[in-house]
């Protein structure tokens, strides 16, 4: 495996804190505190932890949809201050227009971006290759409520990537699938991803899950969290081989990886679902 360390950061969280307050009460909560993480070009990272321990607000702040209450995030040493085009976030609920098809949801990003405006037969051959790449092809017709739950979220990656992002920000966008659908998307999501390609060409991806063996299945990195509030434990090494196969899963190395995670938030896991505050 290449080194990360020896990359300068494509995404820097620094010091970053978020309190939310609610307007109506003026309940402040501090959802995460003093959060800082370098995020090298082409790591797939990904963040695991408690339920309620802040995960999505990081996402949030990367994506541009949240700024933090202190510290700063930055994308190749600029601030980010709002979404753009350069990171595409892909959520659980698939976020698709319900009311255009595969091919309009997917063809959308290219046909207003503002940057570099393609022309009709550029546009058509870059949808066409985003449709074929996520295995969509033969559905390009379709609307979101005639696909099943795994091709609506291959729809939901094709419409991020048709935007050519740098970086992807995925919030469970497995939670929703069943169990042997998430399982292919994993695998998938490698693919589309460009396991065998050189980490410079490789785009950064920071995926939120629950999942513990999702999270070593896929990440070169593990960022494991603890709650009240939100901080980063630990930053966890996955050193399996890549390309990843399902074989793997099956392996000691993947087993104790899954286990070690899993003793990081055992304890907080369960305060979470009893959790009353
Ligand atoms: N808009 C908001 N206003 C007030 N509090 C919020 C807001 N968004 C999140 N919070 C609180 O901030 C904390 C972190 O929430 P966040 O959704 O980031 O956690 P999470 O780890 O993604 O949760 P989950 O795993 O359940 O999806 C929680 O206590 C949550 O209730």
């Amino acid at each position: 495996m290449e080194a990360l360390d020896q990359a300068a950061p494509k995404i820097r969280l620094d010091g970053i804190s978020k309190e939310y307050i609610v307007p109506r009460t003026g309940q402040r909560t501090l959802a995460i505190a003093d959060v800082s993480l370098d995020i090298v070009q082409g790591e797939f990272l990904c963040i695991v932890g408690p339920s309620g321990c802040g995960k999505s607000t990081i996402l949030n702040m990367i994506a541009g949809l949240a700024e933090p209450s202190a510290g700063t995030v930055a994308m190749d040493g600029a601030p980010i201050r709002a979404p753009g085009s350069e990171r595409g976030v892909v959520f659980q609920d698939y976020a698709l227009f319900p009311w255009k098809t595969v091919r309009e949801n997917i063809e959308f990003g290219p046909r207003f971006r503002s940057d570099a405006r393609l022309g009709a037969a550029e546009r058509d051959k870059l949808v066409r290759h985003y449709i074929d790449l996520v295995s969509l092809t033969g559905a390009e017709h379709k609307y979101p409520h005639e696909l099943s739950g795994g091709m609506r979220q291959r729809c939901a990656f094709a419409r991020a990537l048709a935007n050519e992002p740098e970086v992807l920000l995925m919030d469970e966008p497995f939670a929703a699938l069943d169990a042997q659908t998430r399982l292919i998307l994993q695998e998938e999501l490698l693919r589309i991803w460009g396991e065998d390609l050189p980490r410079a060409e490789r785009k950064t991806v920071i995926f939120i899950t629950h999942g513990i063996d999702e999270a070593v299945f896929l990440a070169d990195r593990v960022a494991v969290m603890s709650n009240h509030p939100g901080r980063i434990k630990t930053v966890m090494d996955i050193d399996l081989p890549r390309p990843r196969r399902e074989s793997l899963r099956a392996t000691s190395e993947f087993q104790t990886l899954a286990d070690e995670i899993w003793q990081l938030i055992r304890r907080e896991a369960y305060e979470a679902t009893i959790d009353r505050r």
